[in-house]
């Protein structure tokens, strides 16, 4: 399990994270989302002990992460795909790895082989590796300890579409197993198929969290008009608050057939009616990200 409370980190006047909180629970994969420079990183790096927070605190398991003993059999870390030594091959990373943590080496064979890196990719050089080879050695490392937990920053970052779909399944699982995964990425559609929660982060600020089907089913109604000033008036009536999106259209907390009924029978012309959700994780990151934040929404 990771817990974050309030973590911030300021560099100077700018605030990278800003109070964020949020937990990832054993069995889940949790999406960790927002646009470039949003502070995922950041918040991933003060998790795993490598930048000191300014204020808050986060643990695995209970246990900040300076405080873990042999932090690799608790948490498997994959954070730059390049940060290992270029000069040893894949086979030497990875022994290197398992005699640090007081393991035997006869794991790494399974290891290499279970990321897919056969025989020959093992004996060659990190420096030769593809950027694919180097997340899936960064894989391997993350889990040569058997870690309860993992925290990935992009961990699909340079996978092709078969590396991508492995990489699935193998978080899949692991998670199914009672693991605990918190994972950043771009791939929207990635995070859409393999995320149980979602953590939206903007401008060091927690946008939205949640069950990610709870935060796409409850999306509200799309809506959108020639004449906004009647909309309006007519959600006013209706006893209910619309939000306007960065593309004009009214995001309104009520279904589809509600709204088009009243929107008929007040002669209010729709140009668009659709449930928001349908535009999936895209759509709602896009309009979370847009424009001026708004306040967190917590489920
Ligand atoms: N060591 C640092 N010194 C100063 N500013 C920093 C430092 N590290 C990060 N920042 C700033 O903090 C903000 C958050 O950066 P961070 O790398 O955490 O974002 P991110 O969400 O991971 O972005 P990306 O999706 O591009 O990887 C950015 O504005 C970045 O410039």
């Amino acid at each position: 399990m990771i817990t974050v409370e309030n973590l911030t980190k300021t560099y100077g006047t700018q605030r990278a994270v800003d109070d964020v909180s949020f937990t990832c629970e054993p069995g889940t994969v949790t999406g960790f989302l927002g646009p470039n420079g949003a502070g995922k990183s950041t918040t991933m790096r003060m998790i795993c002990g490598l930048t000191p927070p300014t204020t808050g605190r986060s643990a695995i398991d209970g246990v900040p992460y300076q405080r873990l003993g042999n932090p690799g059999r608790h948490v498997g870390v994959l954070l730059d795909a390049s940060a290992q030594h270029a000069g040893r091959t894949g086979r030497e990373v990875l022994a290197l790895a398992a005699i640090t943590m007081g393991l035997d080496t006869d794991r790494v064979s399974e290891r290499l082989q279970r990321v897919g890196l056969n025989d020959a990719a093992a004996k060659r050089r990190v420096r030769a590796y593809s950027l694919g080879m180097r997340q899936r050695l960064g894989l391997a490392y993350a889990l040569i300890g058997d870690p309860a937990v993992l925290i990935l920053d992009e961990p699909a970052n340079g996978l092709d579409p078969e590396g991508i779909h492995w990489m699935r399944g193998l978080l899949r699982d692991f998670a199914d197993r009672g693991g605990t995964v918190l994972l950043s990425s771009h791939l929207l559609r990635e995070v859409e198929v393999i995320a149980d929660r979602l953590v939206v982060i903007g401008n060091g600020r927690i946008l939205t969290q949640g069950a990610k089907e709870q935060l796409l089913g409850a999306a509200g109604t799309s809506v959108r008009t020639m004449d906004p000033a009647a909309l309006d008036a007519l959600l006013q009536r209706m006893g209910l608050t619309g939000t306007r999106s960065a593309d004009g259209s009214v995001l309104v907390p009520s279904d589809p057939q509600t709204i088009g009924q009243a929107a008929a029978a007040a002669g209010v012309v729709l140009l668009e009616l659709r449930p928001a959700g349908a535009g999936g994780l895209e759509e709602m990151f896009l309009r979370l990200t847009a424009g001026p934040q708004p306040e967190e929404v917590s489920r």
